[in-house]
């Protein structure tokens, strides 16, 4: 089948590179030409592990190709899929903005009957908006149209592990042979089929979100409690998780959530729920919650000693492993809070970092905030003299770090460790006070 995937960003370069490997034709289409040259060269404008490969692959098959231009990319293909940004307005909501400017083009371009698949995360309602803004722009007798609910539910880092193997297709829609058109997209795929009306499919996506954000907040507020009895919550969520009702995923507590899904999910919901005059009790409590993560964090590290004065190695600014988004970043933020709390300079280390500019500032500091700040690519020298280590994001790379080495060149040898992702007996042996997210150590 012939597709056009519309946004190429993290989920819609996925998803094009995905539906060209399972033998459809794709065109990728994005308004940022700089994003659609790369593309086309083979260059993944993000990092996402093991899609590099496949973009090179599908590109010389001929499967897939990017365009910057909208006549050609609407025209061509009779499955247009809208994967652009719905970033948070200030209200929470989200921003459809993107979204209405696609339905802008389609209707200007418009010359067969189309499917629209909606895979953007869009607020409960918008696919009927949708629906009606198109009937509204388009001559439907001559060309119908059809808007289909298909939300995503990959998560980065391991995008193209769950694009291939989905726990679940959600497709939300009013016409039969247009859900079965979609259906046959992923016929190769093994995946479960959900079908239901347009409302039902947006919810489900926005409660995922929601409830794995719960979990999140759960067991970051069992940790809080957890701290002060001495019990480790990493055996505490291991021994929960054993029960199959709860499951051990998702139940990794920390320095609280981050990216774009999860904070801008939940809040779109509570904007809902407003809205309609419902009170989503549990989630606003899971976003405070999560606000308040980090300034419990920040409370281990002053109960050991000052910030003012000190230096810093912080190690990750991404989101999570194995990608190099910043969006709401638990990294970021600790970062913009030590420079409010006066410490002399950070360092910082990330694996897909090598300037500042690369650094995704949110809170606008000033020059003189961000003269403090500095990136540091050599593991050989980047702890000499620091007062203590914070790890931020769980890469892989950090636990092959020289810590013993270190260990000797640091002016105080404390880690703090955000993510529970070192080992503490193999660090204290290291010669490190190792502290991490209530992880048993007896009060
Ligand atoms: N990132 C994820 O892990 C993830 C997972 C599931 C769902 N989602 C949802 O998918 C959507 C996209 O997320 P993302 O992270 O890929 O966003 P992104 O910001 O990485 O990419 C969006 C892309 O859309 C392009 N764009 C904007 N307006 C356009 C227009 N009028 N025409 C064509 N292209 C346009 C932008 O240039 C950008 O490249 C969001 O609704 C998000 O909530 C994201
Ligand atoms: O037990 C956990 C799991 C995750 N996190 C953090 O939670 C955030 C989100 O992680 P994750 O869910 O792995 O990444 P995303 O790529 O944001 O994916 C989420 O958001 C996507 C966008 O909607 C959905 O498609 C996915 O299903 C959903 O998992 C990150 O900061 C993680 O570090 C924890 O603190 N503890």
């Amino acid at each position: 089948m012939k597709i056009t995937v519309i946004g190429s960003g993290y989920v819609g370069t996925t998803t094009a590179i995905v539906l060209a490997e399972l033998g459809h034709d794709v065109i990728g289409y994005d308004i940022d030409s700089c994003k659609v040259d790369k593309l086309n060269e083979g260059k993944l404008p993000f990092i996402e592990p093991g899609l590099d490969e496949l973009l090179t692959k599908q590109l010389k098959a001929g499967r897939i190709v990017f365009t910057s231009n909208s006549q050609p990319a609407i025209m061509s293909s009779e499955i247009l899929m809208i994967s652009v940004g719905t970033p948070s307005n200030l209200n929470g909501g989200a921003d459809l903005t993107y979204v209405g400017k696609v339905l802008d083009a389609i209707a200007m371009h418009i010359n067969e009957p189309k499917i629209i698949v909606t895979k953007s995360t869009v607020p409960v309602g918008t696919n009927r908006w949708m629906k009606r803004q198109l009937e509204e722009k388009i001559d439907t007798n001559k060309y119908p149209i059809e808007v289909i609910s298909n939300p995503e539910f990959l998560r980065e880092g391991v995008a193209l592990h769950d694009s291939l193997n989905p726990s679940r297709t959600v497709l939300g829609g009013e016409n039969s042979a247009a859900i079965e058109k979609v259906k046959q997209l992923y016929a190769t795929l093994e995946t479960t089929y959900f079908i239901c009306n347009y409302e039902t499919a947006e919810m489900i996506k926005y409660a995922s979100n929601g409830f794995l954000a719960t979990k999140i907040s759960f067991i970051n507020e069992i940790a809080r409690l957890a701290d002060k009895v001495g019990a480790d919550i990493i055996g505490v969520a291991r021994g929960m998780g054993l029960d199959p009702r709860i499951s051990p995923h998702h139940l990794y507590a920390g320095i609280g959530y981050g990216g774009s899904c999860f904070p801008k999910d939940v809040d779109e919901l509570l904007h809902l729920a407003q809205q309609k005059d419902a009170n989503l009790s549990i989630l606003k409590q899971v976003k405070h919650i999560n606000d308040t993560q980090i300034d419990w964090f920040i409370q281990k590290i002053e109960s050991q000693m000052n910030l003012g004065g000190k230096r810093v190695l912080v190690l990750g600014v991404t989101f999570k492993e194995d990608t190099d988004d910043q969006r709401e970043s638990p990294g970021i933020r600790i970062i913009e809070r030590l420079l409010v709390k006066g410490v002399e300079e950070i360092r910082v280390m990330d694996p897909t970092v090598t300037t500042l500019e690369q650094m995704y500032w949110t809170k606008g500091f000033d020059d003189s905030g961000k003269q403090r700040v500095k990136i540091v690519t050599e593991q050989d020298e980047a702890a000499t003299g620091v007062h203590m280590v914070l790890l931020t994001t769980p890469w892989p790379q950090f636990t092959n770090y020289p810590w013993k080495k270190w260990a000797n060149k640091v002016e105080s040898a404390y880690i703090f460790d955000g993510r529970n992702y070192l080992n503490p007996q193999e660090m204290r042996s290291n010669g490190w006070h190792y502290i991490g997210v209530a992880r048993g150590e007896q009060k």
